[in-house]
């Protein structure tokens, strides 16, 4: 099974107009890739359909961090899936960890954001992934198992309409990554609960990225790890000269 690799910049509460500059260098510089790597960038809400604009026409596009379950209502201060299609989001970052703490979102939230996303056309990159004491004591396999399960609807679920993210909550930020046969033990993990739960050919599709502290300095390593099939990058993914690079080494490892 090929699967062309995903790399997606998650810029979190940050970026101001002037932010603009480092997408457009960012789908500048990863056009050289285009074909090896799909590249996204998911910008805060308020800079989404600029951004959009900012890289229409070239390979990079454009997502968003999260949305509401419902499509329309009297939902003061939340972002609808169809509001995000409409403004150029192609894709949709759902369960993130920061998510999960801040707003107490729970699997069962996730699951149903990710249906809200696929009614609106948008690809659902599902985030799932261990704290540190859950790693410390022995159930880091059993907690993303456990998330992924609960996080996933058993219907709209493709290659082309999920991907899946594993970011350790205690690797984001932090500078600290897992060692390679942890990724390489978990990533295995979901490919074989994805292809019990749809099927191999599904299961075999759906993308898996790792997430938490992805550089320069630790990409290519990450890219070669088995069933690892691109990055969400967090820090890295605010400046092109940090993100390129790890753009690059994922295209390469195609
Ligand atoms: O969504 C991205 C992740 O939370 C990773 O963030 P980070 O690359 O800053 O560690």
């Amino acid at each position: 099974m090929t699967r062309t690799p995903l790399v997606a910049g998650n810029w979190k509460m940050n970026g101001l107009a002037g932010h603009l500059v480092e997408a457009q260098a960012i789908a500048a510089g990863a056009a050289v890739h285009a074909g090896a790597c799909e590249v996204m960038l998911c910008p805060p809400a308020t800079l989404l359909s600029r951004l959009a604009d900012a890289v229409s026409g070239t390979a990079v596009t454009a997502g968003g961090q999260d949305c509401h379950a419902n499509a329309t209502g009297a939902h003061t201060g939340d972002v609808a899936a169809p509001m995000l299609a409409d403004a150029g989001a192609r894709a949709v970052i759902l369960g993130h960890s920061e998510r999960r703490a801040d707003h107490g979102e729970t699997d069962a939230d996730v699951r149903a954001k990710v249906a809200a996303a696929h009614g609106a056309g948008l690809v659902a990159i599902v985030c799932v992934g261990e704290t540190e004491a859950q790693r410390d004591a022995g159930q880091a396999l059993d907690v993303v198992r456990s998330q992924l399960a609960g996080s996933l609807p058993d219907e709209g679920v493709s290659g082309a309409s999920v991907v899946v993210a594993y970011e350790p909550v205690w690797a984001i930020g932090t500078g600290r990554t897992p060692v390679e046969e942890d990724i390489a033990e978990v990533h295995g993990a979901m490919r074989a609960a994805l292809t019990a739960r749809y099927g191999a050919e599904t299961g075999g599709a759906i993308r898996l990225l790792y997430g938490g502290s992805v550089k320069a300095g630790n990409a290519v390593s990450i890219a070669g790890v088995a069933d690892v099939d691109g990055a969400l990058v967090g820090g890295a993914s605010l400046k092109a000269a940090d993100f390129l690079p790890i753009v690059e080494a994922f295209a390469a490892e195609r």
